[in-house]
């Protein structure tokens, strides 16, 4: 059913509070979406008033994800239990856990109204003070300079494209380039969209807190504990780039547990899904954004997948259910089958190599 036909939710009882009500219930609808699931049900048991309006607002929530951030809604449906959704705070991009909101409203009735629509890739909008590396509606993007000292650029970004003044791409010193990162006009140059230095169609990028590794190895331990109660994903993933020489020289760290993006849904498949993961460097951005390319043709309807790489699922002594062919937990009952079958690693012909939540 189209979003504007949806059927109007118990929340009308938000509607007709009127100045005898308790200053709350008054503000139900600007306070309560920025309560987590646990405090809503907790407000939810003091009135029928605040019951019905933290109804609406998790049917609202199941609607979205993304609290209208992206071009199409995010919703949840859930086959396997009662949960309506996951709940986490939604970043468009990569962000410094410094950078992370401790809240963010999402559910509200004003949302639904105003908007009446998404908002597009207008991340300007977005309550999160991170980074803003996607096109903004609101008017052109300020032109910076690269955040490395290249000496390029000046007065603008640090790209070599026709629509920028000056310069290369001021990574070459890095050697990035013959890495295999791909560098890209980004937010903080020049150019516009049409800019033929911004040819990558990625499917989603694997968004959330940019981690150091020690933080990453601390986080893992928490979330080892929590997952071994059974009822606890995590999304934390590791990327690492290889020089030609086989040695490590970057690990990146992206925990999309508390704070992610629609790629923190992204299941596992022992076959190597059909998704690839790829590092794209944007104009005037430190670090590499982790970024899903199709890596074959993909069916309407399919889900998305990919490798974790060392199969995290398998490690921590849980089932795969990624049902492919090739399947650990399938070989793992068949020896013969075992040594015979290749494990088809999409990163093995490239400089990356990740892994969800390897230590
Ligand atoms: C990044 S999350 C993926 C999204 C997760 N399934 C969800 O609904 O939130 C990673 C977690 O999903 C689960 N998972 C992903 N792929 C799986 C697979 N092939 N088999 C079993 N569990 C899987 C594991 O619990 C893993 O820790």
């Amino acid at each position: 059913m189209p979003r504007g036909q949806q059927q109007e939710p118990p929340a009308a009882a938000a509607n007709k509070s009127n100045r005898k009500d308790p200053p709350l219930i008054q503000c139900a609808d600007l306070i309560l979406p920025w309560l987590t699931p646990r405090e809503l049900a907790n407000i939810s048991t003091t009135c029928k008033t605040l019951s019905e309006i933290s109804k609406s607002i998790t049917l609202r929530r199941t609607l979205d994800a993304s609290r209208f951030i992206e071009n199409h809604p995010v919703p949840f449906l859930n086959p396997n239990n009662q949960h309506p959704y996951a709940y986490f705070l939604y970043t468009p991009s990569q962000l410094l856990p410094s950078q992370s909101p401790l809240r963010q409203p999402w559910g509200s009735q004003l949302d639904r109204d105003s908007l009446g629509r998404h908002r597009g890739s207008s991340a300007c909008k977005l309550n999160v003070p991170g980074e803003v590396l996607r096109g903004c509606d609101s008017g052109p993007a300020t032109p910076r300079r690269g955040t490395f000292e290249s000496g390029k650029g000046v007065g603008g970004c640090d790209c070599d494209c026709e629509g920028c003044e000056e310069g290369g791409t001021g990574w070459e010193f890095l050697g990035l380039e013959e890495m295999g990162i791909m560098t890209e006009c980004g937010p903080g140059c020049g150019c516009g969209l049409e800019c033929s230095n911004r040819l990558s169609q990625f499917i989603c990028e694997y968004a959330g807190e940019l981690l150091t590794t020690e933080e990453a190895r601390k986080r893992q331990q928490i979330y080892d504990e929590l997952a071994s109660g059974g009822q606890f994903s995590s999304a934390l993933l590791v990327v690492r780039e290889h020089l030609p020489s086989g040695k490590a020289c970057l690990r990146i760290n992206i925990d999309a547990t508390r704070t992610g993006n629609v790629a923190r849904f992204i299941n596992h498949s022992c076959d190597g899904g059909n998704l690839a993961t790829v590092l794209v460097r944007h104009t005037g951005s430190l670090l590499p954004h982790l970024c899903f390319f199709a890596s074959r043709n993909i069916k309407e309807g399919e889900e998305l997948t990919f490798s974790y790489g060392d199969i995290r699922v398998r490690s921590k002594g849980l089932q795969c259910f990624c049902g492919s062919s090739c399947c650990f937990d399938a070989s793992a009952n068949n020896e013969q089958a075992n040594t015979e079958r290749e494990y088809k690693d999409p990163f093995r012909s490239s400089n990356f190599k990740s892994h969800i939540a390897n230590k």
